[in-house]
């Protein structure tokens, strides 16, 4: 067997997405989710001129060489754009061994480790009444774990909330990058308020998670720890940025509160000290952005020794292509933590229809043989790519900040 033709597909169903689609001789294919928000044409650019010309010809089922040679044969290593790739060929891969197989995904993997997968939504609004508001919303929806993410007092625009209460977040939210204002004084004093009013409305039992975005220094993210710690956070997120691993070891030593890392990671090594320190809880690297199913079962694998549980990044800006095959791993992985869940657009859902469905605050996974999501190519071709880019962030006094 062997690949004839691969190609990228992107499309803009409410945002955009880069599928690559693979298809061998025998007529069977499989797609990847190549998406890396605000970034996407240098993924296409990157498969179709140095990744697709030597895909050609090659042996599908081969996916461990396929990877290396990927990995390995670009000399230049890791990076998320490299990685995105590698990861979409990956994926494809790993879909079209799967339907060859005729089993679903997770069969392959190794089989069910459980029946559902507990994800998490979002819930966020400009002050912490509109806030409580929409947590109210997804509890009616059944969900068990809720991001929460409130306003604060004197930031004009902030991470994770959404422009009009009731409407979901996109960060990608203009055609050259936004300018927002931070103030990390004002926002320590308000979160621990927050999650004071939601343990006083919601009780013990609803998990809740919180994400910083990368926005305070070691110290500060130790303060919010220990400030959160009597509301039992599921788990406090990208704290502070993850360049400098060590920094997770000053934070642990203040705090019991469960630390989450690493949606902007592509490879194992960007965790690799995290993990054996065990300076953090749950890996949050996913399929799309680091290499895909083969290279994440590795940082999973590293990740189970010490204690470590997934909980796969999961906005809109990854496709129903990774979110199915997430699903796929998270139903399979025996350290499977928590699934971020941010409904797509009912476009997009059409665009690529899948087998995944959302139940009483948790995914089940589907049983057609691979990953269980495809492309209407006819259809994506109505929703032209538009560039988006995420915005940046400056402190008060005009120095730029993390974002
Ligand atoms: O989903 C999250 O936790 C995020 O932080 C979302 C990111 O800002 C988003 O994926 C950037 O493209
Ligand atoms: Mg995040």
């Amino acid at each position: 067997m062997k690949i004839e033709q691969a190609y990228t597909i992107v499309t803009s169903p409410g945002r955009n997405f880069v599928t690559l689609k693979i298809v061998t001789d025998q007529g069977e294919y499989g797609i990847g989710d190549a998406t890396l928000n605000g970034r996407e044409m240098a993924v296409v650019a990157y498969l179709e001129e140095h990744v697709i010309p030597t895909l050609i010809g090659r042996d599908p089922q081969r996916i461990e060489d396929i990877w290396h040679y990927l990995y390995r044969g670009a000399y230049w290593r890791r990076g998320p754009v490299t990685m995105s790739a590698i990861a979409a060929v990956d994926m494809a891969l790993w879909d079209i061994k799967a339907k060859l197989a005729g089993m679903p995904l997770y069969q392959l993997l190794g089989g069910k480790s459980r029946d559902r997968v507990m994800v998490y939504g979002h819930a966020t609004g400009r002050d912490i009444e509109a806030c409580l508001e929409e947590v109210a919303r997804h509890v009616d929806e059944g969900y068990k774990a809720v991001r929460v993410q409130a306003g604060v007092p004197g930031i004009a625009s902030i991470y994770g909330v959404a422009k009009k209460d009731g409407e979901p977040y996109e960060p990608a939210d203009s055609d050259l990058p936004a300018e927002h204002v931070w103030s990390t004084s004002k926002y320590l004093n308000h979160v621990p308020k927050l999650f004071a009013a939601v343990r006083e409305r919601f009780g013990e039992d609803l998990h809740v998670l919180h994400d910083v975005h990368h926005r305070l220094t070691p110290i500060e993210a130790a303060r919010l720890g220990k400030e959160v710690e009597p509301y039992h956070l599921f788990w406090l997120e990208d704290c502070v940025p993850a360049e400098n691993q060590e920094a997770f070891g000053l934070i642990r030593q203040h705090t019991t509160t469960p630390l989450a890392v690493g949606e902007v990671f592509n490879s194992l090594y960007d965790a690799k000290a995290l993990i054996e320190n065990q300076w953090i809880d749950y890996i949050r690297a996913t399929l799309t952005h680091a290499g895909g199913i083969t290279h994440m079962r590795r940082i999973a694998d590293l990740a189970g020794l010490y204690h470590v549980r997934t909980g796969f990044h999961g906005p809109t800006d990854l496709s129903p292509v990774c979110l199915g095959s997430a699903i796929h791993f998270d139903t399979w992985v025996p350290n499977f933590g928590i699934q971020e869940y941010m409904p797509h657009t009912s476009a997009t859902d059409q665009v690529f229809p899948h087998d995944y469905r959302f139940e009483d605050g948790h995914f089940i996974v589907g049983e057609t043989p691979g990953h269980g999501v495809d492309i209407d190519e006819t259809l994506a071709k109505q929703y032209p790519y538009k560039r988006a880019s995420l915005p940046v962030n400056r402190l008060e006094d005009g120095t730029l900040w993390h974002w």
